[in-house]
């Protein structure tokens, strides 16, 4: 007799895999949790204080877990073999050559777990989808296996993830639901059931919510690109407030008290980053095509257009606030990370920002308190390295900063691009002081008093914030 209720792998220990399977081992001591990956540096990690990824909450729940029932591990064909369910929660990102590049998701790496799974595993096994997927990707999942199965059966489930970085802990232990896609079979309504218990050991029976494979795998690109939806819509109204002298906020307050509209996700902001948003809509938009919906494509499409001339209007408006010319000025960037409370840097705003100030040739002096100079580089060497014409080389444009003060002294403009709590609370007569002039501030968040920027003496130009100096009484 095992002396486990349950055993389980999660092939990919990533920003999903390692906080979901931390959580389930923390509320199920009975249940042995394994998290798996080839990467021997991300297992390193997680085997050690210094986790592989910055989130509040997650250091406490793996050092709880960790030795006890949660274990992490590169030997993946002994684990799958263990294994009663095995989730795969790798990489789906958007492919860049080839059939769809620009829109398909590449699953290639969901695959190659299929793969193996069929060809190591030597008992039953319910295989859970965890990865972002588009729809009918089970359907593959399920024929890898079928086809490669050493006479065991294998039942495959989808269970999308809807935590958000930053507040994952708080998310998984408390989700608005859970959401678990079964073939409608008595095989595959017992797996679904199997999977729901594990939820169930924290999570109300009535937040977890089971529907056919197909819209469970579809749901979770739906609510992204809604979300999304929102704050591309905001942030179209953004530039209409900035040429009526409406502001932004006053107006996300009024339309979010409406309850059939809702406040959350309507915060006007620099655009959206992280690698989901655009990611799963440009996997909509790619299943909408592929199905011959070009105008529900269109539609959704329209999001992410909005988001790119949010950020191209917002990098726009520094430059022409500082005089139409940007060449040759210190220019300091506070946040890097796509959103406060992570080190993500994944399709970070503040990137394509950066690169449209190198273009215009200024010395950017970056600060972000979470994000390593490793990270940064490696993102910005992607975006805006040497392969690009027409900008500069990074290591002569760019300087990463440890200290906020140091890294705004002597500049002639600051941007701020996350909304870290710390740049609320910053001595600004004394970044004001230092600073050359005219000193300039641009709040790509939203998250500063700007009369009282004003009143230090700052120039303040804040998205969808009406400018004082043009419109009067505001
Ligand atoms: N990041 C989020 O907030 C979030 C939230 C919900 C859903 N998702 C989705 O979850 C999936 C994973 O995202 P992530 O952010 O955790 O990615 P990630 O890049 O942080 O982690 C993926 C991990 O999978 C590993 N891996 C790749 N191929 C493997 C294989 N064959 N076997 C074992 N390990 C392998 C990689 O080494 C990596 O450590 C994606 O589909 C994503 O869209 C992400
Ligand atoms: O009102 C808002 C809300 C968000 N954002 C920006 O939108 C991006 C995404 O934010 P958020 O959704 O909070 O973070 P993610 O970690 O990307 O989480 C999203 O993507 C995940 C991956 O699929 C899903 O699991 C989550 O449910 C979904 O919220 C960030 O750049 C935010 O700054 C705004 O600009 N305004």
């Amino acid at each position: 007799m095992s002396e486990w209720d349950l055993k389980i792998l999660c092939m990919g220990a990533g920003y999903v895999g390692g906080p979901t399977m931390a959580v389930i081992a923390k509320q199920c001591p009975k249940i042995r949790v394994v998290v798996g990956d080839i990467s021997q540096k991300q297992i390193d990690g997680w085997n050690s204080d210094n986790l592989p990824i910055y989130e509040p909450g997650l250091l406490e729940v793996v050092k709880e877990a960790r030795g006890r029932n949660l274990f992490f591990s590169t030997d993946l064909d002994k684990e799958i073999q263990e294994a009663d369910i095995v989730f795969i929660s790798v990489n789906t990102p958007t492919k860049t050559s080839g059939i769809g590049a620009g829109r398909a998701a590449n699953i290639k790496n969901c695959e190659l777990c299929a793969r193996q799974i069929a060809k190591v595993a030597k008992s039953d096994k319910i295989v859970v989808e965890k990865s972002t997927v588009p729809v009918r990707t089970a359907s593959a999942i399920q024929r890898i296996l079928k086809s490669n199965e050493n006479g065991n059966s294998f039942q495959v489930l989808s269970n999308p993830e809807f935590l958000a970085e930053g507040t994952a802990i708080t998310d998984l232990m408390n989700p608005d639901r859970v959401l678990i896609g079964g073939q409608q079979t008595p095989e595959g309504l017992k797996a679904a059931e199997t999977l729901a218990s594990v939820y169930a050991n924290w999570i109300p029976r009535e937040q977890i919510l089971t529907t056919n494979l197909w819209s469970s795998e579809l749901s979770k690109l739906v609510a992204n690109a809604f979300l999304a939806q929102r704050v591309s819509s905001i942030n179209s109204i953004s530039a209409l407030c900035e040429s009526t002298g409406a502001d932004v906020s006053e107006i996300s307050r009024a339309v979010g008290m409406d309850d059939r509209i809702g406040k959350r996700f309507l915060q006007s902001s620099v655009g959206f980053g992280g690698s989901c948003f655009q990611k799963d809509i440009l996997n909509l938009v790619y299943l909408c095509e592929t199905y011959g919906l070009q105008e529900c494509a269109d539609y959704w499409r329209g999001v992410i257009n909005m988001n790119d001339f949010q950020k191209r209007r917002f990098s726009e408006k520094v430059v022409a606030a500082m005089f139409n010319t940007v060449t040759g000025k210190k220019i300091s960037i506070l946040g890097y990370a796509f959103k406060k409370d992570t080190g993500d840097v994944r399709e970070t705003p503040s990137m394509f920002v950066v690169r449209d100030l190198l273009q215009e040739g200024a010395k950017l002096h970056i600060y972000d308190p979470q994000v390593s100079r490793e990270d940064m580089w490696s993102e910005m060497s992607y975006t805006c390295g040497v392969n690009h014409d027409n900008t500069p080389r990074l290591d002569e444009s760019v300087t990463t900063e440890d200290d906020v003060y140091k890294t705004c002294e002597g500049s002639h403009g600051v941007c701020i691009l996350t909304e870290w709590d710390e740049f609320k609370t910053l001595d600004f007569k004394k970044i004001y002081d230092s600073m050359a002039k005219p000193a300039f501030f641009f709040d790509g968040r939203l998250i500063c008093d700007h009369k009282a920027l004003r009143e230090i003496g700052f120039e303040v130009y804040a998205i969808g914030k009406p400018d004082p100096n043009k419109f009067s009484g505001v």
